[in-house]
């Protein structure tokens, strides 16, 4: 089942089903969490939204870790009120920040100080990154873990193809860790990681679930115009890839 032009730094791992994956995932990342308590006292982890990551959500919630000492962050948001249905912060509070896991620092990276403004243009752009940069401050780096999602558009975090600013978001040579980004083609005005950031952990992994991801896993790997398909650029690093049906 390992896509057939998968560079051989990428460990592929696929599994019969979404909650066998899960539960495999999570005894991966609360070894890597663990690791780190033991080396530095302090772990951190920075999740994806979307619909994917819930079930392995719920699972990690309930495991013995050292919560108090872990830092949990998002790689994008969507810039929307904390209580909005399509909020990564609200999935995170009501699926990871539960349980054992409730314990765990949770730093995300909407900036309440903005709540009401109107995101749709450029007008707060530099006020939204500058908050974001302080709040990203406070997480223990550089990022243990980080798990990016896709899109079958190719975009992970919220670097979406062909979007305003996604060549300078995905400009490693930049010091920005974050970025607005509006996506011509998918709702809401966006707060992504930037590629600095996002390679800045040790370890990545890539979860995705479903025939139709896999094939877009599989387009990606046909070509390497980062424009087109942003998740190009982290298929060209080593990354763990989980999968299932
Ligand atoms: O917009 C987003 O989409 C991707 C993929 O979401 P999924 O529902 O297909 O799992 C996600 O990784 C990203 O964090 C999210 O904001």
């Amino acid at each position: 089942m390992r896509p057939e032009n998968l560079p051989g730094f990428i460990r592929w791992r696929s599994f019969p089903d979404r909650d066998t994956l899960a539960s495999v995932m999570t005894e991966y990342v609360a070894e890597l969490l663990d690791h780190a308590i033991n080396e530095r006292n302090v772990a951190s982890l920075m999740v994806s939204g979307g619909s994917t990551p819930v079930p392995f959500f719920r699972s990690l919630a309930r495991q013995e870790l050292d919560w108090e000492n872990i830092t949990i962050g998002l790689v994008d948001d969507r810039l929307v009120p904390v209580d909005h249905q399509d909020s990564n912060e609200k999935l995170v509070r009501e699926n990871l920040l539960v349980e054992q896991a409730g314990k765990a620092q949770f730093v995300g990276l909407v900036p309440r100080e903005l709540n009401g403004h109107d995101f749709s243009t450029g007008r707060f752009d530099s006020e939204i990154t500058a908050l974001c940069e302080r709040k990203l401050a406070r997480i223990p780096q550089p990022v243990d873990v980080i798990i990016l999602g896709m899109g079958n558009d190719g975009h992970t975090a919220s670097l979406f193809p062909d979007t305003e600013g996604l060549a300078l978001a995905m400009d490693r040579n930049r010091s920005a860790r974050c970025c607005v980004m509006r996506p011509p083609h998918a709702p809401h005005t966006r707060i992504s990681l930037t590629s600095k950031m996002l390679f800045a952990a040790p370890s990545r992994i890539l979860h995705i679930c479903g025939q139709d991801k896999l094939a877009t896993l599989e387009q990606a790997l046909l070509a390497d115009d980062l424009e087109t398909m942003p998740i190009r650029a982290f298929l060209q690093a080593p990354m763990k890839i989980f999968w299932s049906p």
